[in-house]
């Protein structure tokens, strides 16, 4: 059994003190056990094996960190262009004979991955709750989001038709057919490590696709764990690379994938900058893209809502992974008529959270991923107590529980003046706006140059429609503060990216369409 170690110097008390879900902590060291510890991989996947990356001496590895402690939780091989050249090579050699594979032998291979996620689903919690630091049971909602792609993909892989289009010569017969595009990039993101790999994974390979994947610096774990599934469950080698590769090192490798003129695709999730970034630099080759990026999603709560449902909307969509999704509410206008009592009933709901290490029972809410993130919510509360918001609960960190942990925060009175307002915080303040008016509120939220998710809470179903359709946002929730699901097209307009993932319409961003003219008939 491969065990890792962890060391527990600075929060061995709080650790003594709590009973930690099937993993021993001791004062200064420790080990963590996975039922299968075949999932526990620190090397890069290239072309179906597990290998050290080519960094010179001095920067071999890099370290992961558990966001809950700043502790050392495992040190990763660390790779470079070399590298990523070797996964591109191979991902290239295995789409020649993947391509040609069925979508129905695709459709097997991607149902065994999701039964092997489900089956790994504690181990693969567990890793991700090590490394992202959001609870036990929100990682196991993770996996089984995670798994949910796999399935639908499954599902979709032998569903993809050509068409047969009348053409105006007589003599012609014009038809379509979809093919894979070849090797695709995939930068995924620190905050779901799981599930963004899979939303993108499962839709490029029932597309008959291989990929090259560089998972966040934060949490290659998880994405490693993925990747030992990927062989067990059969998937021809070279199909599926993962290279993890340090904070210093992914610049660099972001810039070699997106000028590849080999990879055919990047998909990207993560910050609006940096995906600029990248579009930028895959110009060169003029690849496709699919981005999902950030947002600063309005939540809106009318005069008619009906609390007892708006609440834990706000909560779901606020306070999901302590406030680090790209979806969650970032502007909360309340209108005026039952701002106090909104208020009020959203200040008791989130006293109740237990801030905490994410393998405590009972935790609700971990920490912020790190120091930057903390540093960005302590200066954006700041700037908005300065210009007069009220702190209504919580407003400052809690570093008595570890470095990254935020106490949950609701901030009443805000305004557009402030920083709050205007940027998307990817934390756990909730910050209040107060409305009066339908139109005023409807130009308020769309006063933003992203535009990715939005929500609102009404009984009166013309304005359902209303301002389903009024909001410049690529997905909306009326009446509910959870939108995402595998049926669900997941994406934004404006700065908040392209493309759509998931859903019925998630294969085809990753297929080429090709016209066929048969003429002299
Ligand atoms: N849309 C999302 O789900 C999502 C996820 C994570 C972060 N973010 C955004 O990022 C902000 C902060 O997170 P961060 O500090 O990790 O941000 P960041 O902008 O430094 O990094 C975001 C992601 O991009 C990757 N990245 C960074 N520079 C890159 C480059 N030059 N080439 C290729 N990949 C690169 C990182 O590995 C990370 O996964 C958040 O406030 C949020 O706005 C969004
Ligand atoms: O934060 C990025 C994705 C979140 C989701 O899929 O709901």
């Amino acid at each position: 059994m491969i065990r890792a170690r962890i060391l527990t110097s600075t929060s061995s008390c709080y650790f003594r003190s709590v009973s930690i879900r099937q993993l021993s902590v001791k004062t200064m060291s420790s080990t963590i056990s996975l039922k299968n510890s075949s999932l526990l991989q620190t090397q890069a996947l290239i072309n179906g094996e597990f290998v050290n990356g080519s960094v010179a001496a001095g920067e071999t590895t890099f370290e992961v960190q558990n966001p809950a402690t700043n502790e050392h939780l495992i040190s990763i091989t660390n790779t470079n262009n070399k590298d990523f050249q070797t996964a591109i090579n191979a991902a290239s050699a295995a789409f020649t004979g993947f391509r040609k594979t069925t979508a129905r032998a695709r459709s097997n291979l991607l149902y065994n991955l999701y039964e092997l996620v489900l089956e790994n689903k504690e181990d693969l919690a567990k890793i991700i709750t090590l490394e992202n630091g959001k609870s036990y049971t929100d990682s196991l909602g993770e996996v089984a989001y995670a798994a949910s792609f796999l399935q639908w993909f499954a599902e979709e892989a032998p569903r993809v038709n050509g068409d047969i289009i009348p053409s105006v010569n007589p003599a012609n017969r014009v038809l379509t057919i979809k093919q894979p595009l070849g090797v695709c990039g995939v930068l995924t993101p620190w905050n779901f490590p799981a599930a963004m790999i899979t939303r993108k994974l499962g839709a490029l390979l029932a597309a008959g696709n291989t990929a090259v994947i560089k998972p966040a610096a934060e949490t290659p774990l998880t994405a490693l764990a993925i990747g030992k599934l990927v062989i067990d469950a059969g998937f021809p080698k070279g199909v599926v690379n993962i290279v993890p590769t340090s904070h210093k090192n992914t610049p660099a490798a972001g810039e070699f994938i997106c000028e590849h003129p080999v990879v055919k695709k990047v998909s990207f999730t993560g910050s609006t900058a940096v995906g600029k970034l990248l579009a930028r630099q895959s110009a060169s080759t003029m690849k496709k893209l699919s981005f999902e990026l950030g947002g600063n999603a309005p939540f809106i709560v009318f005069d008619d809502a009906d609390l007892k449902k708006a609440i834990p909307g706000v909560i779901a969509s606020k306070f999901r992974q302590s406030g680090q999704t790209c979806v969650c509410a970032n502007r909360i206008f309340v209108h005026e008529a039952i701002y106090d009592e909104f208020a009020a009933k959203l200040v008791e709901e989130v006293s109740k959270f237990k801030l905490g290490h994410g393998l405590v029972e009972g935790v609700t809410h971990g920490p912020l991923i790190h120091e930057r993130s903390l540093n960005k919510i302590n200066s954006l509360v700041h700037d908005a107590k300065s210009k007069d918001a009220k702190v209504l609960i919580g407003g400052s960190p809690a570093t008595s529980l570890g470095p990254f942990f935020y106490h949950p925060t609701v901030l009443g009175d805000v305004t557009p003046k402030m920083d709050i307002f205007n940027e998307e915080i990817f934390g756990p303040v909730a910050s209040l706006v107060k409305f009066k008016t339908d139109e005023e509120v409807i130009a308020l939220a769309n006063d933003t140059s992203v535009g990715l998710a939005g929500y609102f809470y009404s009984e009166d179903i013309s304005r359902i429609f209303n301002v389903a359709e009024s909001l410049e946002v690529g997905m909306v929730g009326a009446n509910t503060g959870a939108i995402s699901e595998a049926s669900v097209p997941f994406g934004g307009i404006k700065e908040s990216g392209l493309g759509r993932e998931g859903s019925m319409y998630g294969i085809h961003d990753w297929l080429n369409i090709k016209t066929i003219v048969i003429g002299n008939i």
